[in-house]
C-alpha cells in the first residue's frame, strides 16, 4: 500500500458509475484508505454487487447505493438529498460516461444525446448539485472528473465524447476560480488506456495495442486509482483547476518527430546505419 491506511478517514465520496470498471477501481481504493462511499449508477443490480463485495473484501466497508440516471437533473437532485440524508459527502468523483465508435456525419440528435446527456451534462448536474450544498453548508469539497486524451486532442470518431470531456475540462477549470473562495477544488486525471470490459467492447473492438505508448504497456487501474486518492486528499490541498494525464507518453508519442514510433524499435545497427548517413556538415 503505497498510502498511509487512513489517507481518506473521515471523508466521504461520491463516484459516479461506481460500479463497474474504473469507478469500481477508484471506489475500492478510497474505501481501503479510509473514506465512506456512495455509487450510483443506473442498474441496481450492479451497484448492490459491488457494494457487497467492498463490505465482505474491506473491514468496516461503509457504502451506500444509489439507483439513478444522472442525464436527468431532477433524478439527480434526488439521488443527492438522498446521498446528503446517508451523510454529506466532501468527494465527488465524475467518473460515469458513455461512449461509442461511430462516423459522426451518422450520428442521430438521440445518439449525440446519450453521449453528451451522460459525459458532460450529467457531470454538471452532479458537479453543481454537489457545490450549491457545499457552499449553501459553508463545507469545503473536492471534484475529480475522469477525461479521456480526447479532451486535450480531439477524438475522430468518437467527436460527441470528445466534446463532452473537453467541457469537463472547461468546468474544472471555470469552477476552480469561481469556487476556490470557498474551498472548493476541482481536478481531472486525462487516462489513456486502462482496460475495462465496457471500454474495450465498445472502443478497441480489434483488441488493445500498445505500439503507440513508449511504455509499451496498458495502465494498471492502481496507477490511477492511486493518483485519483492523492488528487482528493490534503497533500493535493493547493492544486485546483488542473488535470494530469496518465497514459504511459502516448499523447506525447502522437505529437512527436515523423518516424519516432519507429525510431523506439531501431536496432543499434539501425542506428549506426543513421549515423553513417548523416553529413558531417
Ligand atoms: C481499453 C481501451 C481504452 C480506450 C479508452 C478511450 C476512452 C474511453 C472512454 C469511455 O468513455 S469508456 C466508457 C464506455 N462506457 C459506456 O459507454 C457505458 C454507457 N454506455 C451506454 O449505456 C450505451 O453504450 C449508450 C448507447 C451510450 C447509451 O445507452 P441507452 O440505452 O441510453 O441508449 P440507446 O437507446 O441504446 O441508444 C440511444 C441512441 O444512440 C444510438 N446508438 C447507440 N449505440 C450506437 C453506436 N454504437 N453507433 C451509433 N449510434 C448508436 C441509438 O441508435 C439511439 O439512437 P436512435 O437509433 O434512437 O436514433
Ligand atoms: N477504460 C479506459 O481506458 C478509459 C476510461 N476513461 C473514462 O473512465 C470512466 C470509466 O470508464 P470505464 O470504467 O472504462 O467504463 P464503464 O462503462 O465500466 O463505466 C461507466 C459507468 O457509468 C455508469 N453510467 C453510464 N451511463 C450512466 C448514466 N446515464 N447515469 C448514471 N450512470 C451511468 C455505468 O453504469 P450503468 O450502466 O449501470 O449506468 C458504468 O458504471 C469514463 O469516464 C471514461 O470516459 C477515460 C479514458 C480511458
Amino acid at each position: 500500500m503505497a498510502f498511509a491506511p487512513g489517507l481518506l478517514q473521515g471523508r466521504r465520496a461520491l463516484v459516479t458509475g461506481g460500479g463497474t470498471g474504473l469507478g469500481r477501481s477508484i471506489a475500492r481504493r478510497f474505501v481501503e484508505l479510509g473514506a465512506s462511499l456512495a455509487i450510483c449508477g443506473r442498474r441496481g443490480v450492479v451497484l448492490e454487487a459491488t457494494a457487497e463485495a467492498f463490505r465482505a473484501e474491506i473491514p468496516g466497508a461503509d457504502v451506500t447505493t444509489h439507483v439513478c440516471d444522472i442525464r436527468d437533473p431532477a433524478a439527480v437532485e434526488a439521488m443527492l438529498d438522498d446521498v446528503w440524508r446517508a451523510a454529506p459527502p466532501d468527494i465527488l468523483v465524475n467518473n460515469a460516461a458513455a461512449n461509442f465508435l461511430a462516423q459522426t456525419h451518422k450520428l442521430s440528435g438521440r445518439a449525440v444525446d446519450a453521449v453528451l446527456g451522460t459525459t458532460l451534462h450529467g457531470a454538471a448536474y452532479c458537479t453543481i448539485g454537489c457545490g450549491r450544498r457545499w457552499i449553501e453548508a459553508r463545507q469545503p469539497g473536492v471534484v475529480l472528473s475522469i477525461l479521456t486524451l480526447s479532451a486535450l486532442q480531439g477524438g475522430a470518431f468518437t467527436a460527441p465524447s470528445a466534446m463532452a470531456k473537453a467541457g469537463l475540462l472547461a468546468m474544472t477549470q471555470s469552477l476552480a476560480v469561481e469556487w476556490g473562495p470557498h474551498g472548493i477544488r476541482l481536478v481531472a486525471i486525462a487516462p489513456g488506456t486502462f482496460p475495462t470490459e465496457a471500454a474495450v467492447a465498445r472502443l478497441r473492438p480489434g483488441g488493445v495495442d500498445h505500439s503507440g505508448v513508449p511504455l509499451r504497456r496498458a495502465g494498471k487501474h492502481d496507477e490511477l486509482t492511486d493518483l485519483a486518492a492523492f488528487l482528493v486528499s490534503d497533500h493535493a490541498g493547493y492544486i485546483t483547476g488542473e488535470w494530469v494525464v496518465a497514459d504511459g507518453g502516448r499523447r506525447l508519442l502522437s505529437g512527436a518527430r515523423a518516424g519516432a514510433q519507429e525510431m523506439l524499435d531501431w536496432t543499434d545497427e539501425q542506428w549506426a546505419q543513421q549515423r553513417a548517413r548523416t553529413p558531417a556538415r
